[in-house]
């Protein structure tokens, strides 16, 4: 498993960069939402749902259980993944080692960035996620990258990033939205399903995540931002305001 980004020169930044935390169930407007926010901050993004959705996709491809922790774990010590923190996403995986001769047509790094968002991978991507081993490979990957990334920013988004991959972030931040309204966004993203089947998947996914981690209920310290009645620039900018609030107090406290 290698690290991923293409935001800078890992390694050589002074500074570590301002961590922007968020939460969110499927659909709250997390990773649209992060990115605007992020971009015009001036800060990176990176989407941790991504890796999750790529190692569900690398694992089917492959052939392997994905209620296996241990393979899993194996399919991890082979698995190469890549994303961009800055621009257009784009996710590769590629898969080396012992498990090479099982997967070679992704010998080389392949994109999947359309791939991982298939319904199909959003169907089974629970099952990766729930295995602990993995989970905390990930977030020590998501550390990393972060770290080294060189920017002076990051907004870092998913399930557990307020309350396991950045507690300290000084901004944590849970985005919520009704079910109901959550469906309606996803609705419009795949124009195959019926709203009702939408909401369906999205309700499912959404036990399963949280068996795992609690991703309704902001921890203590974390701004709950509920975008329910609130339309995307409007969703953004609190976003923004949140952020830049946090960073006049840290200016104003670091001149006392
Ligand atoms: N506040 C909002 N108002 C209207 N549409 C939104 C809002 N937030 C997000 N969306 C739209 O809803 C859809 C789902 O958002 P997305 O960011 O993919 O959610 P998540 O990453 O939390 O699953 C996207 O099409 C996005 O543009
Ligand atoms: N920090 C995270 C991020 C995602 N995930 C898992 O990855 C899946 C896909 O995450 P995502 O953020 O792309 O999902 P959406 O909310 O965008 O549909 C989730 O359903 C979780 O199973 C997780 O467990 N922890």
């Amino acid at each position: 498993m290698t690290d991923a980004g293409n935001g800078g020169t890992p390694g050589t930044d002074a500074h570590p960069p301002i961590l922007v935390a968020i939460d969110g169930p499927a659909g709250s407007g997390k990773s649209s939402v992060s990115r605007t926010a992020a971009e015009r901050l001036d800060f990176g993004i990176l989407d941790t749902g991504a890796a999750y959705r790529a190692l569900a996709w690398t694992a089917r491809r492959i052939g392997l259980d994905l209620d296996d922790a241990a393979a899993m774990e194996t399919l991890l010590d082979a698995w190469s993944y890549r994303i961009t923190l800055r621009g257009e996403q784009r996710v590769t995986v590629a898969v080396t080692g012992g498990l090479s001769a099982a997967a070679p047509t992704l010998a080389e790094p392949v994109d999947i960035t359309t791939e991982i968002r298939d319904h199909a991978v959003s169907g089974q991507v629970s099952r990766v996620s729930k295995h602990p081993a993995v989970r905390e490979r990930l977030n020590a990957m998501f550390r990393r990258t972060v770290a080294g990334s060189g920017l002076p920013g990051v907004v870092i988004e998913g399930r557990d990033i307020t309350t396991v991959v950045a507690p300290d972030a000084p901004v944590r931040i849970l985005l919520t939205a009704s079910p109901e309204v959550r469906a309606a966004r996803r609705a419009g993203e795949l124009p195959g399903l019926s709203p009702e089947q939408v909401l369906a998947d999205l309700e499912a996914r959404d036990a399963k995540d949280a068996l795992v981690v609690d991703f309704f209920t902001p921890a203590p310290g974390v701004t709950l931002v509920d975008t329910s009645t609130l339309n995307f620039e409007q969703s953004v900018q609190a976003v923004v305001d949140i952020v830049r609030a946090a960073q006049n107090a840290a200016e104003e406290k670091s001149r006392l």
